[in-house]
């Protein structure tokens, strides 16, 4: 993977002002970059997603900043203050891991005390107390203060995580896989709970996580990450709509790539069976090869029992003959797998409504797919 993004590029400015900094940071274990000079700038009270696939290296990114590692190269900046010299316990930054790591011999209110305790100058324990109080009044835990952390479920127990997180006022909350022990069910409605926790608190956030969904919904920026080194870095919707290579196009919500080669304005010999017109996005090499990112929302499948002529609206429009392969219902909408002439697939994503009265085609049906010429996102190899 040799796509790298210029991390200095506008996406990557962070909106508010400048709180973390990260310059040319890398981490070397043994012959192997774990993290290779990565630059970022992360605003104030921002959220920011670093999203990867299992060994990209977030982990390790995240420990750095945290002091748990120590960097092979480059500087961390926390508010124009170089962290190299500090120590991890002395660090203005909380890191919250994956297994929460409460201590089960100590009630909820003793975990979230526990970093209070440790302070010095000493807090005084009336006021450990009310933070204490406080902390669990924000998490709404403070009726199981008492109560030890396996008699809770997994999402009380990571808001527990989070009370002892935020009790010590860290200017940096790290998150490390937060909502991975949950199952899918709480762990989308937690996602929505920890987003709103960490806004009303107003600290700085980074979040480590291998699924787009929950960075999507969580971030307010994404830093995608592969082998160690920043792809692309830009708010989800950037991200989505102008990925900038076809690891990104790919791990940010779903598409078809086709590949193939430029002939004028068509991409000629990919899967698709016929030369795909598309509005080049990119500067191109006449005769070169390229990749076509096709969301699955822009095609459009037409079925004659549906009433419709299965025809393209436009001449111009891409067009070609597919086989329904598979459908998945997801109810306002679904995803068609579709079977090309020649072998290839692809998907679409249709709206119920689409089909209006008539019947949706059926699988092993033949249908045609067709969408506007100009969408689609062609990306460099
Ligand atoms: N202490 C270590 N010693 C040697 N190699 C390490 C060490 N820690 C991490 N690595 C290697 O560095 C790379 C990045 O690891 P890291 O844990 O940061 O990835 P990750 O993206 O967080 O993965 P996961 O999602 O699986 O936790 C991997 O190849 C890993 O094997």
């Amino acid at each position: 993977m040799n796509e790298r993004m210029p991390q200095d590029g506008p996406e990557s400015l962070a909106r508010e002002r400048v709180h973390l900094r990260i310059e040319r940071l890398g981490k070397r274990f043994g012959d192997t970059w774990a993290v290779r000079e990565v630059s970022l700038d992360i605003g104030e009270r921002e959220i920011f997603a670093l999203l990867g696939s299992s060994g990209c290296g977030k982990s390790t990114l995240l420990r750095m900043i945290a002091g748990l590692e120590t960097p092979s190269c480059g500087r961390i900046l926390l508010d124009g203050e170089d962290l190299a010299a500090v120590p991890a316990h002395r660090r203005p930054t909380n890191m919250m891991f994956q297994s929460y790591a409460l201590f089960p011999h100590m009630t909820v209110a003793g975990n979230v005390a526990f970093g209070l305790r440790q302070l010095r100058p000493r807090m005084a324990r009336a006021a450990i107390a009310a933070r204490v109080d406080e902390m669990l009044e924000l998490v709404q835990m403070r009726a199981y203060a008492g109560r030890r952390p396996q008699a809770l479920s997994g999402g009380q127990q990571q808001r527990v995580a989070l009370a002892r997180s935020l009790a010590r006022e860290p200017r940096l909350l790290l998150l490390d896989e937060p909502l991975a022990a949950l199952d899918k069910r709480i762990r989308q409605q937690t996602q929505f709970e920890l987003v709103g926790l960490i806004r009303r608190v107003g600290v700085t956030c980074i979040l480590v996580t291998h699924d787009q969904e929950e960075a999507m919904t969580m971030a307010d920026r994404i830093g995608i990450l592969s082998e160690g080194g920043l792809v692309q870095v830009g708010t989800p919707g950037e991200i989505y709509e102008r990925p900038n290579c076809r690891f990104s196009a790919s791990f940010i919500g779903e598409t078809n790539l086709f590949h193939g080669r430029i002939e004028g304005d068509r991409l000629v010999g990919g899967e698709f069976p016929q030369p795909i017109r598309f509005v080049a996005t990119v500067a191109l090499q006449q005769g070169g090869e390229a990749w076509l990112s096709l969301r699955p929302e822009c095609v459009r499948v037409h079925h004659r029992a549906a009433g419709d002529a299965c025809v393209p609206e436009r001449p111009d429009d891409n067009a070609a003959p597919a086989e329904v392969a598979e459908i998945a219902y997801l109810g306002g909408r679904s995803i068609y797998h579709l079977r090309l002439p020649g072998g290839g697939s692809m998907i679409a994503s249709v709206p119920a409504a689409h089909w209006g009265k008539a019947a949706p085609p059926a699988r092993g049906e033949p249908v045609r797919v067709s969408w506007p010429a100009p969408d689609g996102v062609l990306l460099l190899r």
